[in-house]
């Protein structure tokens, strides 16, 4: 997967500006606050239709414009392919090859991209809910029909607190109609949690991998489901859901679920949350995104692109070394860096420069 060219046109920084890429690595180059991780956002939101850093579209257009328009020659499955996106205030409106593209998932999976960026550090350090929005992120890109029974649980628990709220206004009691949405609750969640077991013990194993050849030594990370249930059974759900009846009645909320899960990030056996240095959650999530990589090409057949934003300047010289070590010209890699100097890498060497400046910005 490719993407070829890139245009922006009252784009954060940017007024108009087209820009090629090289089909292997390419750096982007610049002062701070010149323009470069717009340039990987604009990318990311032609992926995927939504920024990395905001969800207000307002933010993204040029200021005192109204609009802002990102588009990009594309390769993938072998064809090539125009993606267009227009953001207004309100809306965005896609299109693919010149045809407007109506629903989103329609549109998602002509450009498959992996990034990372310095707040992914949260992965490690956050909640539960950045490590499960992850894991529903990357899943839904490489599986539609996860997305879809994600979809159809949030409707359900929606539902299910809904009718809690209803319940404790008149006689309280675990009814029928409770129990209906509890057996769809079930039979959704058990799809759920298969896909969730399955994608975690595989990017584990990448991940160990990735993480011993950058950090260069013998220490151990791997991944593990915190599944909200131990026994994976429909019978035994549907018993935790009446026995909990009286608490989410209480608290009008729904206490167990895949609403709640996380994902156990270990390095040498002990959590990283807890006992990581800031160095070791930088290579951890490195890891995690390239280890992506892999997983992504076995699914779709394709490697994604890879955006890395400001990944140099934090790392030790050694890892810098490994990191660029694994990185080739098999897999389309951006790198924001405000300077390359002293870096002695045939990668580096070898990378297309883009310096990235305000004399440029136009
Ligand atoms: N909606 C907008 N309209 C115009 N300019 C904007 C808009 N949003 C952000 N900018 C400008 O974009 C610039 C920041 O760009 P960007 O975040 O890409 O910087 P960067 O080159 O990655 O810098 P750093 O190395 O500091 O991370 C700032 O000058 C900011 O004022």
């Amino acid at each position: 997967m490719l993407i070829n060219n890139l245009e922006l046109s009252h784009f954060r920084n940017y007024d108009h500006f087209f820009i090629e890429f090289d089909k292997g690595i390419n750096i982007l180059i610049g002062g701070n606050a010149q323009g470069k991780t717009n340039i990987i956002e604009a990318i990311y939101l032609l992926s995927v239709c939504r920024s990395f850093r905001t969800h207000i579209n307002d933010q993204m257009i040029q200021f005192d414009y109204n609009f802002a328009k990102v588009k990009g020659n594309i390769y993938s499955n072998q064809r090539n392919h125009q993606a267009e996106l227009v953001l207004s205030k309100e809306n965005k409106k896609a299109k693919i090859d010149g045809k407007d593209v109506l629903k989103i998932s329609e549109y998602v999976g002509y450009l498959n991209v992996v990034v990372f960026v310095p707040d992914d550090l949260s992965l490690v350090k956050g909640s539960p809910s950045t490590r499960r929005k992850f894991i529903d992120l990357e899943l839904s890109k490489i599986s539609p029909i996860y997305a879809f029974y994600l979809a159809k649980y949030n409707r359900l628990l929606k539902e299910r607190n809904q009718y809690l709220k209803l319940l404790s206004k008149k006689n309280g009691k675990y009814d029928d109609y409770l129990e209906t949405i509890d057996e769809q609750m079930v039979d959704v969640q058990l799809k759920v949690i298969e896909k969730r077991e399955n994608f975690i013990e595989r990017l584990s194993k990448n991940v160990k991998d990735v993480y011993k050849s950058i950090a260069d030594n013998e220490e151990y990370v791997d991944l593990h489901y915190l599944c909200f249930i131990k026994k994976k059974d429909k019978e035994e759900l549907l018993k935790l859901y009446k026995k909990e009846f009286s608490r989410d009645l209480k608290y009008l909320s729904t206490t167990h679920g895949i609403h709640k899960e996380d994902m156990k990030i270990m390095i040498d056996r002990k959590s990283a949350h807890q006992y990581a240095s800031q160095g070791q959650q930088r290579t951890i999530v490195l890891s995690i995104k390239i280890a992506l990589l892999e997983l992504i090409k076995e699914e779709i057949g394709e490697y994604p692109i890879l955006l890395l934003d400001d990944v140099l300047s934090e790392l030790d010289d050694q890892r810098k070394t490994k990191l660029l070590d694994i990185l080739n010209n098999r897999i389309q890699t951006f790198i924001t860096t405000t300077s390359i100097d002293g870096i002695e890498h045939h990668v580096i060497k070898e990378a297309k420069k883009i310096n990235i400046n305000r004399k440029e910005k136009q």
